[in-house]
């Protein structure tokens, strides 16, 4: 297996994305974590763009002992005396110069021919290598500089003294197909590359960051620049975790190895994301939310008879604890079967599948069904069991100032029982009209409201306590509305008191049907 190189920019290129700004403590964090995920060369920053770079990059220069520390230059001596200061004490620095080849930046940005950008690269090339033995000099818009000049400039780099060359696609213009060819062309006719470390950097704008990377490791380089999570300048870098883990996964067609800790990546990814503020998109590959979690039926059933099926890297690869089967909309019975077991019951098929109906309507309702209103759902599901009453309406109305509530209740017996009513309060109206579809009065002791699980469609739970003659009787709702919830709650402790008494209601004159 080729070893190839990781150079990680997070630090330098992934910090010119818009917003971010690193204090020197959190770029010394990010720098140590690089360091133990394995990352060869951390390019701590760019120097010459202000002092508190330079206090950075000094820093971490210090604290890091085993990644090599690269910072970042123009072709110009202030540049590389700023990245010299900042990088002096490193154990092993390496100054990174870049100079634009393509015509377009040559003639708009730099204002240079193709002889003023060899001489000017060459100059600075002579003067870095005066202090830094490992020096790598980059082509910037290597992608779109015409093929002969990039020999040229490959070649006078290489002459120069550089240790590392390397060819961006700094625009994200690049095709695998094109990148590659571009790279196999220069190992054809560039002397001496072959000496040095052929490096590539990647970026985004076409999202085929890692296309291209992976098609220049293809075509012979050596090393690859990237960043945690691909932040940077515009759509990003390459993901280095997308390349570490291509490698790994298909080695029989790169026959290529990084040296990154596989399972140091997620905690990485998480560190980068917390200090730098970039959120990760959640379904980005390896490290985002949704990369281990599965939410349909199908796909739920065959993982849980084979991760294989439809997982190619086991989570804890990469330092994720476990897959997750999220329950959803398309979710089946196997999995909820899984959950439910999980949680520690123990139901039987044909509970599984009232619970099954039960959960499909709950979906309808809530986005995401978290493990608190499955156990919810299943306890409702315990005490409607022996329900004398059950809510089989229920609607709300604001006539003037007042809360007026209709409540529907059916009995055992298939007889529904219907009250409108009006009071102090939703709640107070709900629990007189149950009083008087079933003619008992209740005082109500005490009525505690929690949501039970988490967001603004929450399961919320209702707890009551009511007193018939000083008898004392409880009772629990839960539901996503917590009108039903309070309605739920109160009927189950009327529930608890018929059971308990052996009572029959006693006839209302609550307008009656059957359904
Ligand atoms: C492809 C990349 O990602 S390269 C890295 C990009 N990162 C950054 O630019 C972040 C840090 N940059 C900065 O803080 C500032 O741009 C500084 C301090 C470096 C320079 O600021 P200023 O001196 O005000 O110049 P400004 O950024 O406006 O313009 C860039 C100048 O550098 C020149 N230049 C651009 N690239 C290079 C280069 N590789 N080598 C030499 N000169 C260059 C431009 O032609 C322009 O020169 P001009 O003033 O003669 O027209
Ligand atoms: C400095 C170089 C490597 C760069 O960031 C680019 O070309 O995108």
């Amino acid at each position: 297996m080729k070893k190839i190189h990781v150079f990680d920019t997070t630090l330098r290129d992934g910090e010119q994305s818009p917003g971010v700004n690193l204090t020197t403590d959190e770029k010394v964090k990010i720098a140590l974590q690089l360091e133990k995920l394995g990352v060869d060369r951390i390019e701590a920053g760019f120097p010459a763009s202000s002092p508190g770079e330079i206090i950075s990059v000094k820093e971490i220069s210090r604290q890091v002992k085993n990644a090599s520390i690269a910072a970042l230059s123009r072709a110009n001596k202030k540049d590389i005396e700023a990245a010299r200061e900042a990088i002096k004490g490193a154990a092993t620095p390496c100054l990174h110069i870049v100079l634009a080849t393509s015509p377009i930046h040559r003639k708009y940005k730099l204002n240079m021919t193709k002889e003023q950008v060899l001489e000017t690269a060459e100059s600075a090339i002579r003067y870095g290598k005066k202090y830094f033995d490992n020096l790598e000099f980059s082509l910037e818009d290597a992608s779109r500089t015409e093929i002969d000049f990039i020999y040229e400039v490959v070649h006078m780099a290489i002459k120069s003294g550089a240790t590392v060359v390397n060819l961006p696609d700094t625009v994200g213009y690049a095709s695998p197909e094109t990148f590659g060819t571009m790279f196999k062309k220069i190992k054809e006719n560039v002397p001496g590359v072959e000496n040095i470390l052929l490096s590539t950097h990647c970026h985004n704008d076409l999202g085929m960051a890692t296309a291209n990377t992976l098609a220049a490791i293809y075509n012979g380089v050596d090393q690859i620049e990237g960043t945690i999570n691909g932040i940077g300048e515009r759509a990003g870098n390459t993901a280095i975790e997308e390349v570490a883990l291509a490698l790994e996964m298909r080695s029989d067609i790169y026959q290529a190895k990084t040296d990154i800790v596989l399972n140091e990546i997620y905690p990485t990814s998480r560190m980068v994301s917390k200090l730098t503020g970039m959120m990760v998109q959640r379904n980005k590959a390896i490290v985002g939310d949704h990369a281990f979690s599965h939410e349909s039926g199908i796909h739920q059933d065959g993982m849980l008879k084979e991760p294989t099926t439809y997982e190619i890297i086991r989570p804890e690869m990469v330092g994720v604890s476990s897959s997750t089967l999220v329950l959803g909309k398309h979710s089946g019975r196997h999995a909820l079967k899984a959950k439910v077991r999980h949680l520690g019951y123990n139901l039987s098929q044909q509970e599984l599948n009232e619970l099954f109906q039960k959960f499909k309507a709950l979906i309808d309702k809530k986005r995401y069904v978290l493990d608190e209103d499955i156990r919810l759902l299943i306890d409702e599901q315990y005490v409607n069991e022996e329900s004398m009453f059950t809510l089989s309406d229920l609607s709300i109305a604001y006539p003037g100032n007042e809360s007026e509530i209709t409540v529907a209740l059916t009995d055992r017996h298939q007889q529904t029982v219907q009250t409108t009513t009006r009071g102090n309060g939703a709640i107070d109206a709900l629990f007189q009209a149950i009083d008087q579809s079933i003619n008992t009065e209740f005082i109500l002791e005490d009525y505690k409201i929690q949501s039970n699980s988490a967001g603004k469609d929450a399961i919320g739970e209702v707890h009551v306590i009511l007193d018939n003659d000083g008898k004392k009787y409880r009772g629990r709702g839960f539901d996503t509305d917590i009108i039903k919830a309070s309605a739920k709650a109160y009927l189950a402790a009327v529930n608890r008191f018929y059971e308990e008494q052996g009572k029959q209601p006693i006839e209302s004159n609550a307008y009656k049907f059957s359904i």
